[in-house]
């Protein structure tokens, strides 16, 4: 079997479009434009190539996009004044402050300190625990995108066996608790799961978050599932570097039914999924009716 290749850049392109859409809606009939802030800390250039591409794809959704760079070696209190200067600002409807955060910062406590409402990455303790229990919540990005992804591809995912390898806050958590809202039997999974193999073969739909490149072989994957690779790892060296998820692809894609590529697969529909926050962000701020299909 060879699986069906799941477009995350072309589904990207349709949510960003949907978003353009919603935003020049809330400019012709309310006069507002939704504006996102990117805090970024230090230099690290990956960062810096996120945030650049963050900053063009809200503009090009009609949307104002602020960059604050601020040194590596910031005090804490001097971020958490800025938090608080854009918690306040009336044209700023979503905060995102770019992770990881520097050691000598405490990422939790910046984290909390955005208010909620404003916090388009999901990452503020009141939304991880709104998540949790069923409450409306400004849901974490790459998660998200992954849902869209699977409902897009599977339509309702009632009854299925879903495994998330990963057990992280930004990605393996939430997503765990989004497949159990839309009634997935759901395990997640981890480094030191016993027998991950035989724990990964009884997914219909596995996510793999671990951040190890190309963990996730064939063998580990059940014939005609649904694979959604999140990781994103730099390979390779002397120049020659490429990037890989944490499936790998070759053997993977021998025997799913359908699976995410790296790039173009689950990176894309994050950013999509940023933009489609911020509007979220923008709507409930003003108590307007949301658009429909960008947010659960
Ligand atoms: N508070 C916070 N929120 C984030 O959402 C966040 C963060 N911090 N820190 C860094 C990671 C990383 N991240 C990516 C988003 C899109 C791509 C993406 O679009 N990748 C392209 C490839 C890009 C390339 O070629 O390098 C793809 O997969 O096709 C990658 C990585 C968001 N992050």
């Amino acid at each position: 079997m060879t699986a069906q290749i799941i477009d995350g850049k072309a589904f990207a392109a349709k949510v960003r479009g949907q978003v353009a859409d919603g935003v020049a809606r809330l400019k012709a009939d309310h006069g507002i434009t939704p504006g996102l802030a990117v805090v970024l800390v230090g230099e690290d250039p990956a960062s810096q190539v996120y945030v650049r591409n963050k900053g063009v794809q809200t503009e090009e959704a009609g949307m104002r996009s602020v960059t604050h760079r601020l040194d590596a070696g910031v005090e804490q209190i001097e971020l958490l004044n800025l938090i608080y200067q854009l918690n306040g600002d009336d044209e700023i409807n979503g905060i995102l402050v770019q992770l990881p955060l520097p050691a000598h910062i405490d990422a939790s406590f910046i984290l909390d300190a955005i208010d909620p409402q404003k916090d388009v990455d999901g990452f503020h303790m009141s939304n991880v625990g709104r998540l949790a229990t069923g409450q409306k919540a400004m849901v974490p990005c790459t998660p998200l995108g992954c849902l869209m992804m699977l409902r897009d591809h599977l339509g309702d995912l009632s009854g299925l066996n879903a495994v998330v390898v990963g057990r992280s806050n930004i990605v393996g958590k939430p997503m765990a608790q989004l497949l159990l809202a839309d009634n997935c039997t759901v395990t997640i999974a981890h480094s030191r799961t016993r027998d991950l193999a035989a724990v990964c073969r009884g997914a219909d739909i596995l996510v793999a978050a671990v951040g190890r490149p190309e963990m996730i072989t064939g063998d580990m994957v059940k014939p005609g599932a649904t694979v959604i690779d999140v990781g994103i790892n730099r390979v390779g060296r002397d120049g020659k570097t490429r990037l890989v998820g944490d499936v790998d692809f070759a053997s993977a894609s021998e025997v799913a039914g359908a699976i995410t590529p790296v790039p173009g697969g689950v990176g894309p529909m994050t950013i999509a999924c940023l933009l489609a926050n911020t509007l979220t962000a923008t709507c409930r701020w003003h108590n307007l009716p949301e658009p429909e299909g960008l947010t659960v």
